[in-house]
């Protein structure tokens, strides 16, 4: 297995399928979830690296990966990462 692909292991709750890894992030109303994307947009902008994004009423999933190269990447799993920190952020506003 690649090193970007052993590196997923390690994060908390993504899943890896092909080259692409998501994560389903819950949320106790529909705007927060609406923020989290904004901000995620905001940081895949600064990177210029883009996720997919869905929005489904508390339940935003977050898709990685690299299409230029048709694989995943170290900026996919930066990306990641980033969303485990903006999350973090949320849930710690909740309390
Ligand atoms: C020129 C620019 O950096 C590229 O088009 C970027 C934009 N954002 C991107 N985002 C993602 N996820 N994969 C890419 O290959 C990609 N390419």
């Amino acid at each position: 297995m690649s090193d970007v692909k052993s590196e997923v292991e390690k994060l908390d709750g993504w899943t890896l399928e092909g080259e692409k890894i998501s994560k389903k992030f819950k949320f106790t109303n529909y705007l927060d979830g609406i923020h989290f994307t904004e901000k995620i947009g905001i940081y895949a902008e600064s990177v210029q690296h883009h996720p997919g994004i869905s929005i489904n009423y508390t339940t935003v999933t977050v898709s990685w990966t690299t299409f230029s190269k048709k694989e995943l990447t170290e900026k996919d799993v930066s990306g990641a990462k980033a969303c485990e920190n903006l999350y973090r952020l949320f849930k710690q506003a909740e309390k």
